[in-house]
């Protein structure tokens, strides 16, 4: 008889900046160099009832599911006891309507397991196939298709999500106090660009299968497979194969990052088809000799240099990453002589600008003055090379608006430099800065009335621009106590 599951399993992952390599982290020749940050996503799996299916153990009911009668189901698999359904709720409570309810269906032909949504609800495919996916490797692993009624409850920090008017109010009500409320539906909300699909599926997908398969203690054994099972379901989620780097921060901590090879990923099929609970089971698990997995995370967990401070500044205006990655691997594909001359010239000042954080973070003493003047030097190299792929591709990787903000906070004493981070665009920009709460009130003086100057090349405005409370955070994945979700959970 398998062990009865803890009642409660709560996980966190974290939030992500790729300070250098945008772009050149695509492809396995280059790297990227990303931060995980303290702004985190949480997924809280509670058991709600243990199923009572024939030929099952543990079968004490708690609670009961709404019935949705007998159902065929899209992998062709059949519900025939209502009473016998696992239902699955998930509920992200910081958000207005954001309650995605689903059956779990059994496919046939090895075809996993597949939630169905019920009710005509907006669908959430990031939750969705965290869902398909967990419960796939689990049901495989664990030879059972056992599994009993589960509420999730997603909670994420703040600084995921622009303020709201609601957000704002909550902050100074104690209830409020860790997360806010936002009092409008999740797909109102602006993001600020710090990862939260990859930080939600990680989470989601390590509660799960911690809470069905393994121990809270099992985590640092179990987590490349957690890495790699994450990545398989960002990447079905999203419709295509990233770099990744996001999913691995989300799981691994701040680290130098290289890009697993895509074709890993590229035979899982979708779920309800034949076999995929097998291939699924193969990649996870790392068992497949024709395609080893090779992502590499070096120094992961890496820290800042003493005396130095990362922060994120919100310039309330988004950018469509997807449509500029295409742009710019296309002009790299018409102009390989030029991508590359420029892609080296970035790798290697990136690698500098790394390497110099890496020194300083290892040997405190030697931080003699607190500039920081070689990362500033870096820094501004790497700003260079950008602009000269912005105005190459056509692509607003660093816009003007965004250069004349970088450029004027620059100036301000402490500042040691910043870049827009990632695909660049309109999104959160990542300042470099002496660690000193003097630094962020000069910060904070310059945004009260900030207004660009400039009139932008690609027709982008910033709106206010504001420091986001988020931090470096280094950690990955991580188990979590379950105090702090009073009021929500
Ligand atoms: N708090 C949340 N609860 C549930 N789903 C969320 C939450 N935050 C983000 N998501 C999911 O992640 C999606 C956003 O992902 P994406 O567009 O990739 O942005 P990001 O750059 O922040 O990862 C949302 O549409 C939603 O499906
Ligand atoms: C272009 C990229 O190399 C980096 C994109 O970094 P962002 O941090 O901008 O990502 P989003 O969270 O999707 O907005 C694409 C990739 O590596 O997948």
């Amino acid at each position: 008889m398998p062990p009865l599951p803890s009642p409660v399993t709560a996980l966190s992952a974290p939030g992500k900046v790729l300070l250098t390599g945008g772009y050149l982290v695509l492809d396995r020749n280059y790297t990227g160099t990303v931060f995980a940050l303290d702004a985190r996503i949480h997924a809280i799996v509670q058991q709600l009832r243990r199923s009572h299916r024939r030929g099952t153990s543990g079968s004490t009911t708690e609670t009961k599911p709404t019935g949705l009668g007998t159902e065929a189901h899209p992998c062709g698999a059949v519900v025939e006891d209502q009473d016998a359904e696992d239902t699955i709720v998930v509920r992200s409570p910081q958000f207005v309507d954001a309650v995605w309810e689903y059956g779990v269906q059994r496919c046939d032909n090895g075809g996993g397991v597949q939630v169905l949504q019920k009710g005509n609800g907006p669908r959430n495919p990031f939750v969705e196939t965290s869902l398909n996916y967990a419960l796939t490797y689990i049901s495989y692993v664990a030879d059972s298709k056992d599994f009993g009624s589960l509420s999730v409850t997603i909670l994420a920090d703040n600084d995921y999500y622009s303020e709201t008017a609601t957000s704002r109010g909550t902050a100074t009500k104690g209830h409020g106090a860790r997360f806010a409320n936002f009092g409008v539906p999740l797909f109102e909300a602006h993001k600020t660009g710090l990862g939260s699909s990859a930080a939600l599926v990680t989470a989601l997908v390590s509660a799960l299968v911690i809470h069905r398969t393994m121990q809270a203690e099992d985590l640092g054994n179990g987590r490349d497979k957690l890495h790699n099972l994450a990545q398989a379901a960002h990447c079905a989620a999203q419709g295509k194969v990233g770099s990744g780097f996001d999913v691995a921060s989300a799981v691994y901590g701040s680290c130098l990052y290289k890009r697993f090879t895509p074709a890993i990923l590229e035979s899982v099929g979708d779920v309800g088809t034949t076999g995929f609970e097998e291939r699924l089971f193969r990649i996870v698990e790392d068992v497949d000799p024709e395609h080893p997995w090779d992502t590499e995370c070096v120094d992961f967990g890496m820290q800042l240099p003493r005396g130095m401070q990362m922060v994120l500044c919100d310039v309330e205006c988004g950018s469509q990453t997807p449509s500029m990655v295409k742009k710019v691997l296309e002009w790299r594909k018409n102009s390989r002589r030029e991508a590359d001359i420029l892609w080296a010239g970035l790798q290697n000042n990136n690698e500098r600008l790394r390497q110099e954080l890496k020194r300083l973070a290892q040997h405190p003493d030697a931080i003699t003055d607190t500039d920081f003047s070689e990362i500033s030097t870096f820094i501004q190299r790497s700003r260079v090379h950008l602009r000269t792929m912005t105005s190459q591709t056509g692509v607003p990787i660093e816009p003007k608006v965004q250069t004349e903000l970088l450029d004027r906070i620059t100036e301000l004493d402490g500042v040691i430099g910043g870049v827009v981070p990632g695909a660049g665009g309109y999104d959160a920009i990542a300042l470099l800065i002496r660690d000193d709460p003097a630094v962020i009130a000069r910060l904070n003086e310059m945004f009260q009335n900030y207004e660009s100057a400039v009139e932008d090349d690609f027709g982008g405005k910033i709106g206010n621009v504001r420091l986001l409370g988020v931090r470096h955070g280094s950690e990955g994945v991580k188990n979590e106590m379950l105090d702090q979700y009073a009021g929500w959970v």
